[in-house]
């Protein structure tokens, strides 16, 4: 069942495709989205084994905390379980107290007949577990605070979101608004596009969408967007409005970092950690790809993402090159009229969409990522021209990488202005969090 010793993959069954996914994810530490992708485009699965499937492996991770506190309730206390029997546990567990159309015995004899291939020494304790659970379930349902020592505790179990990560929501958003905010990172992520301004108005790419049976409404807060109601990534991308070019696929929070930079026709702008390119080739759009923009990233093979969805969107104004951002250039002394930079982060606003990044948080590899942002604060300021718009973005809600990194800033590079810093949201603004500061460089500034 292990993921190199598959010899048949098509032949799985929606659970065990999810099983061997979650391994990938948990054990080996395989991003979900690229993982759930690799398994469906090798699977021969009908549309109903493909959502059952997608639903297991999101629905583990976003609740992987949760399960296995309602797991830990079955079994004797210091019972420590195999890897691969808690994975088997966990979907099991996740059909049985959080999905209403599976009835329990297909859950458990499922499950069971699994742990028989991949533990079979523990199939008659899955067996009971699982027993047990679906016996008990009415009351594992219900979930009360005051089962857990303190209420960041009964949160932190009850989102599936560490504690530490649970304190940082608090620092960002306050105590009352972010429990909002956590408890909006486990509801499905809307699927939203951008209307390629280049080619079609969003009006327009309403219409042609609905001619293909793909249904959409405008988002509220970026006028290029469409939020799709009736279809998947993959249908969408089988769309004749795709493969012309008509769209982008980028969630909404996305589309505000870019529309805060606002660039004109003609400027030269430069993108710092530029790939895949969805906020680059938006800027293009607005752009009227005229001017020149320059797209880095520190890795090559990014770039290319960036290429080929410049030429499937008719984008001729963006040049790509693989730069560290954290290394000056010379060259680039006040050279641009606009710089984006989209740093590396910690991700922590992007929990909904890539639920294990919060299992994977950690405070040491953060300060690295700090040391880095700032680095590439520093470059970006110097290649600003005087007069020039320097937007700061990363998709974090952390202060720490956020707001107490402009701080940073404005006290270690002279002459800028703040004129507006946002932190996006899920519960409202039904985006990914992203953060942005918007700030310009006087043009008075002493050099
Ligand atoms: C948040 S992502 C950028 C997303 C992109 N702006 C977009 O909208 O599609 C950060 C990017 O920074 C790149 N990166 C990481 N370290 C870098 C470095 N030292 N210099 C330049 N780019 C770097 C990563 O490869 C990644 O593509």
């Amino acid at each position: 069942m292990k993921r190199k010793n598959t010899k048949n993959p098509h032949n799985l069954s929606p659970r065990e495709q999810a099983y061997d996914s979650l391994l990938a994810i948990d054990r080996e530490g395989a991003f979900s989205n690229l993982e759930i992708q690799r398994a469906l485009s090798r699977s021969l699965f009908s549309k109903p084994d493909a959502h059952l499937y997608t639903a297991l492996v999101y629905g583990v991770l976003q609740n992987e905390m949760l399960l296995d506190d309602r797991i830990s309730k079955m079994t004797k206390p210091g019972t420590r379980l195999d890897f691969e029997v808690r994975e088997i546990l966990r979907i099991a567990a996740f059909q049985l107290l959080m999905m209403n159309r599976i009835p329990p015995y297909a859950a458990i004899s499922e499950a069971v007949a699994l742990c028989g291939k991949v533990k079979p020494k523990a199939k008659g304790f899955v067996n009971g577990v699982l027993r047990n659970m679906a016996r008990q379930s009415d009351q594992l349902k219900r979930w009360q605070a005051s089962d857990y020592k303190d209420a960041i505790q009964a949160l932190s179990v009850r989102t599936s979101v560490p504690k530490p990560i649970v304190d940082i929501y608090a620092r960002a958003f306050g105590a009352k608004e972010g429990v909002r905010e956590l408890m909006a990172v486990n509801r499905p992520s809307p699927l939203t596009i951008r209307a390629n301004g280049l080619k079609i108005s969003r009006d327009d790419l309403l219409k042609e969408l609905a001619n293909e049976g793909i249904e959409g409404v405008k988002t509220a807060l970026s006028p290029s967007g469409i939020k799709i109601t009736n279809a998947s990534v993959s249908e969408l991308t089988q769309t004749q409005a795709y493969t012309a070019g008509l769209f982008t696929i980028q969630d909404q929070g996305a589309m505000l970092i870019a529309e805060a930079l606002s660039p004109e026709a003609g400027e030269r702008v430069l993108d710092m950690c530029a790939a895949p390119g969805g906020k680059t080739t938006y800027l293009a759009e607005m752009m009227g790809d005229q001017g020149v923009i320059t797209a880095r990233d520190i890795y090559p093979s990014r770039l290319k993402l960036i290429d080929n969805q410049a030429k499937l969107l008719g984008i001729g104004c963006i040049q790509t090159e693989a730069f560290d951002g954290t290394a000056r250039k010379a060259a680039d002394h006040e050279q641009y009229d606009r710089v984006l930079l989209d740093a590396p982060c910690s991700g922590l606003g992007i929990i909904r969409r890539k639920p294990e990044i919060r299992y994977r948080f950690e405070f040491k590899k953060q300060r690295a990522l700090i040391d880095m942002q700032r680095k590439m604060l520093i470059n970006a300021v110097d290649a600003l021209k005087p007069g020039g718009t320097l937007v700061y973005s990363t998709c974090t809600v952390d202060p720490k990488e956020n707001a107490e990194q402009v701080r940073w800033l404005c006290r270690n590079a002279t002459g800028l202005t703040v004129l507006n810093t946002r932190q996006i949201g899920t519960a409202d603004d039904q985006c990914d969090g992203f953060y942005y500061a918007k700030l310009v460089k006087n043009s008075a500034q002493s050099k």
